[in-house]
């Protein structure tokens, strides 16, 4: 079980579908609230929260990465203007005492387009080398290309009960 937060528009909805479906689409609707969904890989059965980011829902993610095995975190790599803001809302998310010790997975997307970050420049601007106590990675991948996302997909089964 595994819950998928950040901020709006950074890709977490078109990760599950990708994931899921294999669908990859231009058109996807900002999430209201949540989505709940249930895969089944090999012999892993992910289920899976996608969480809406838009400012008014960032409240509830903490109540969805509550007992999950990890927390994806997506960053939309090509939005600079948007580092400081997903730092603080990480940052947030993480000093909740409920979320101790949750591995965490941040994916740097949309690596398709031109002027991305690194994952070297994710890891300076949110600050990821400061974070303890809890497993930190941090990949650099693309749902429209699907860059990455097996590697994606073994991290996340690796880390699921
Ligand atoms: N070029 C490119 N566009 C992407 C990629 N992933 C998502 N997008 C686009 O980014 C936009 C937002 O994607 P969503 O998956 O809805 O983002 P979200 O994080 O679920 O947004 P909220 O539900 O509002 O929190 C859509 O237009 C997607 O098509 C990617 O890897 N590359
Ligand atoms: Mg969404």
């Amino acid at each position: 079980e595994f819950s998928v937060v950040g901020l709006q528009a950074s890709g977490k909805t078109s990760f599950v579908n990708v994931i899921g479906s294999g669908q990859w689409s231009e058109d996807v609707v900002p999430t209201v609230a949540f989505n709940f969904r249930k895969l089944r890989k090999g012999n892993v059965t992910f289920k899976i929260w996608d969480v809406a980011g838009q400012p008014k829902f960032r409240s509830m993610w903490e109540r969805y990465c509550h007992g999950v095995d990890a927390i994806v975190f997506v960053v939309d790599s090509t939005d600079q203007e948007k580092f400081e803001t997903a730092r603080f809302e990480l940052q947030s998310l993480l000093s909740q005492p409920t979320l101790q010790g949750v591995p965490l997975l941040v994916l740097g997307n949309k690596n398709d387009l031109d002027g991305h970050a690194s994952v070297q420049d994710l890891i300076r601007e949110l600050e990821l080398n400061k974070i303890t106590g809890r497993p930190v990675s941090c990949y650099s991948c693309s749902m429209k290309s699907q860059h990455n996302l097996d590697i994606v997909m073994q991290w996340l089964a690796d880390r699921s009960h």
